[in-house]
């Protein structure tokens, strides 16, 4: 009886020891030894400024997907087809987000993009998508973006003057016109100047503390103890200037009004916290800013050096006093530039980081539950086997059938500086139509020269860092057109 017991139970658990043996035989990604790596990212002030160009040396040694252990495993792909089958066929498994580092934590503890995949990411992105993303929204912000951009376009006159060999450097411009319109978006209000000054510089030292310490630089409270307090002071002082403005927007249109009204269905209805709503409209005044600016500074750049694109751009927007939505609609060009400039100029050489919701295969390695996954994106667009002349400006390639683009990625990856699946960025369709309202409205004004001499060109390289900006910021000169 006890040899037929002991024969019952080996026969039951044959299956689960051949799956675990299966299982077993699956390696891990390759990689390098953890203390490497710490050595080479975590050590204070390595980690931001030379991101790229290390990660790019780690898979030119393990292949298109490594990984180390610290805790956790961490996953790096930087494989276009493979980001793809993950991100976008890869169901929901890989759409988790990592428990947020100090910074994220700190400014974001709330935030779509900090939110684990789940019922109150949601609630929060639909909130986002319908309240303040939604077509029917976007459009009735055409007087702010009219307002905005006359704004803009009116100091820039002025700046300039009846001097015809003036050199402007055009960020400054850009954001703060861009600045006033997400601030209306997000909390319904015109705000005077002064707060509105506050408030940018406060969306700028988030957006360079993100930049300093990206979200894989795992002890930034420690690496950064003198900043902590800084960023902490930083954070109470958003709050007190965010929190009565979000209250006071209560029933108007626009993103702060729609969290003062969201309830949480699965927590018994209950109102959003003042933490949360500082958390989502600061995630909002940060994620739509700064890579939005950079986006149109790089084209601007890409514009001067290319002045018979800018002879295009300008045949489609003369003659369009609104230049509004409807006629950006029909000016495929002005679309195609600012794709291009994009494709060569991605915001940030990664994405937000992904966690892997239970154990998964990726490439034929075994990636446990837990894991987090970084992709770097940032050369997807130089990527010879899906783009001709690939390192080349030709937005006419988004014309024609080399730049059949799905932004979205469902179909194939060919670039992917808003990410892919469903955590895509939500902003996106929004960030084009602010660089194409305000690139188009620049050039329709404006003639733009490089600063020192028609046969000179601007300097494109590239800032070390998370972030992809202008090392040095675009000059250029400008004359006023006259018709
Ligand atoms: C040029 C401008 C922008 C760039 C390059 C950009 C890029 C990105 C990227 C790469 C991600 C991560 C996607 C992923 O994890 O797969 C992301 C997420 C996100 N972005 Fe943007 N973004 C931009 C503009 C905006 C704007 C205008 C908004 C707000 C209206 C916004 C709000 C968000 C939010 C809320 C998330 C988190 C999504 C989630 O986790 O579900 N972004 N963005």
């Amino acid at each position: 009886m006890e040899v037929l017991n002991i024969l019952l139970c080996i026969i039951l658990s044959l299956p689960l020891i051949f799956l675990l043996s299966r299982h077993g035989r699956k390696k891990l990604p390759p990689g390098p030894p953890t203390l490497l790596f710490i050595a080479k990212f975590l050590l204070p002030g390595r980690s931001a400024s030379h991101i790229g160009p290390m990660l790019r040396g780690l898979h030119a040694r393990h292949g298109p997907i490594f990984s180390f252990w610290l805790l956790r495993m961490f996953v790096f792909v930087d494989d276009r087809h493979l980001t793809h089958s993950v991100l976008v066929k890869g169901g929901g498994n890989f759409d988790g987000r990592p428990p947020p580092n100090g910074i994220m934590q700190l400014f974001f503890p709330h935030g779509i993009g900090t939110s684990p995949y789940g019922d109150y990411w949601r609630l929060l992105r639909r909130n986002l998508n319908v309240h303040a993303l939604h077509p029917s929204r976007i459009r009735l912000l055409e007087p702010a973006r009219q307002c905005a951009r006359n704004a803009m376009l009116a100091s820039l006159r002025a700046d300039v003057g009846a001097d015809a060999s003036r050199v402007i450097t055009v960020r400054p411009f850009l954001a703060r016109c861009l600045f006033q319109l997400i601030v209306e978006m997000s909390l319904g209000a015109r705000l005077g100047q002064e707060v509105l000054d506050e408030l940018q510089e406060m969306n700028r030292q988030i957006y360079l503390a993100m930049a300093r310490f990206p979200a894989f630089c795992f002890f930034p409270a420690l690496s950064m103890r003198r900043r902590w307090a800084q960023y902490k002071t930083l954070r109470e002082r958003q709050s007190k200037v965010l929190l009565p403005l979000i209250h006071s927007s209560r029933g108007t249109p626009c993103y702060a009004g729609s969290l003062l009204e969201l309830r949480v269905p699965e927590e018994g209805g209950r109102p959003l916290t003042d933490a949360e709503m500082v958390s989502l409209c600061s995630e909002f005044m940060v994620g739509a800013m700064d890579a939005s600016v950079a986006m149109m500074e790089w084209t601007m750049g890409e514009l001067v050096n290319h002045p018979d694109a800018q002879a295009k751009v300008y045949e489609e927007v003369r003659g369009k006093p609104e230049l509004n939505e409807d006629d950006l609609r029909g000016m495929q060009y002005l679309r195609a530039v600012v794709l291009e400039s994009l494709r060569l100029h991605p915001g940030a050489h990664l994405i937000l980081p992904h966690a892997v919701q239970s154990d998964a295969e990726i490439a034929g390695y075994r990636v446990p539950k837990g894991a987090v996954i970084n992709f770097l994106v940032a050369d997807f667009g130089l990527d010879e086997t899906a783009w001709t002349a690939a390192r080349e400006f030709r937005p006419e390639r988004f014309l024609d059938g080399d730049g059949d683009l799905d932004m979205t990625g469902s179909g194939e990856v060919k670039m992917a500086p808003f990410g892919a699946g469903r955590r895509m960025c939500p902003g996106h369709m929004l960030s084009l139509l602010h660089a194409e309202y305000l690139v188009g409205a620049l050039v329709r004004d404006f003639q733009w020269l490089p600063p020192s001499g028609e046969d000179t060109t601007v300097d494109m390289t590239e800032e070390p860092g998370t972030f992809i900006v202008m090392k040095h910021r675009l000059r250029a000169r400008i004359i006023p057109r006259t018709c």
